[in-house]
């Protein structure tokens, strides 16, 4: 039975807690997420020179939410997409935005206290785990998932888990670097990395963690994997489109 949640101004928005520990691995790179999460906005705003905001409003934006929706951002971080959601369904709607990093949902819910828009109150923190998601079949009418699914160890796993979660003939919307096949752009992802991300980033004591990102990269999957990997999890459409000469790209797949 749902509990009565009083939503008390003063209050801090309750985040819910379904966190079966991650394996080793992946406990790493929750306590590095933990790590970067007071320095995390404001760097992002830096490296990009704010456009990775322009960029998530193209992941919400291909997600199809609309007024009234109930969705879902999967490794929702501080909220950057969680809050665009929210201004997209409205206060009819529902946004849940998961993630399994406390430190980054305490920013979250944060951040949601101090704005002002009625519509924020639309958004639930749920802490839990992309490849275990705490929710129904068939649940929601659009997933976003910003910069998440390239640190999620079991890939297949969470994809699989949002299909189970999304409802037949909605979108998923997958935003994150682009590992090109263009050497010129591969090379200049590095080159921002190693000369320009790093550094700035040692002086925050968070190099390593930075460093990161470029392995994280090279590991990843291109575009055209991507889509076959939502196809063989049984999506009817998959489509990647390069988003900023293809330093970044974005995956639109069809339930
Ligand atoms: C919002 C962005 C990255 C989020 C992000 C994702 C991760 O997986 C991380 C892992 C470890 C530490 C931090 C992150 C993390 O912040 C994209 C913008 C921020 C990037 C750090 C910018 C990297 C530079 C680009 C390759 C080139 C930008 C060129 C131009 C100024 C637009
Ligand atoms: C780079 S941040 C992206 C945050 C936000 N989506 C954005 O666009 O800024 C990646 C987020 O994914 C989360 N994450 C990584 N693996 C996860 C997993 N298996 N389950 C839940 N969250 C995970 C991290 O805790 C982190 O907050």
């Amino acid at each position: 039975m749902a509990s009565l949640q009083l939503c008390l101004p003063s209050l801090r928005p309750p985040i819910s807690r379904f966190p079966n520990p991650p394996p080793r691995c992946s406990a790493q790179r929750q306590a590095l997420f933990n790590r970067i999460a007071p320095v995390y906005d404001d760097l992002n705003d830096l490296f990009s020179l704010g456009q990775h905001r322009i960029w998530k409003r193209m992941a919400v934006s291909w997600s199809g939410a609309k007024m009234g929706d109930c969705v879902l951002d999967v490794c929702c971080g501080s909220g950057d997409i969680a809050f665009l959601l929210s201004e997209k369904v409205g206060s009819n709607g529902k946004v849940t935005g998961l993630d399994f990093s406390r430190e980054q949902l305490s920013i979250a819910s944060s951040r949601q206290s101090l704005r002002w828009n009625a519509c924020y109150k639309n958004i639930e923190w749920v802490e839990g785990d992309a490849t275990e998601l705490p929710f129904s079949d068939c649940y929601f009418d659009a997933i976003t998932m910003g910069y998440g699914l390239r640190n999620v160890l079991d890939k297949r796993k969470a994809m699989e888990e949002m299909f189970r979660v999304l409802k037949p003939g909605a979108k998923l919307s997958i935003l994150d670097f682009n590992k090109s096949t263009t050497p010129f752009v591969a090379s200049f992802q590095e080159w921002m990395i190693d000369h320009v991300v790093v550094p700035v980033a040692t002086g925050y004591g968070l190099a390593k963690e930075y460093e990161y990102l470029k392995s994280s990269i090279r590991e990843f999957l291109t575009g055209k994997q991507l889509e076959q990997l939502a196809l063989d999890e049984g999506f009817s459409t998959a489509k990647h489109y390069d988003v900023s000469g293809g330093l970044m790209g974005n995956l639109v797949a069809t339930r």
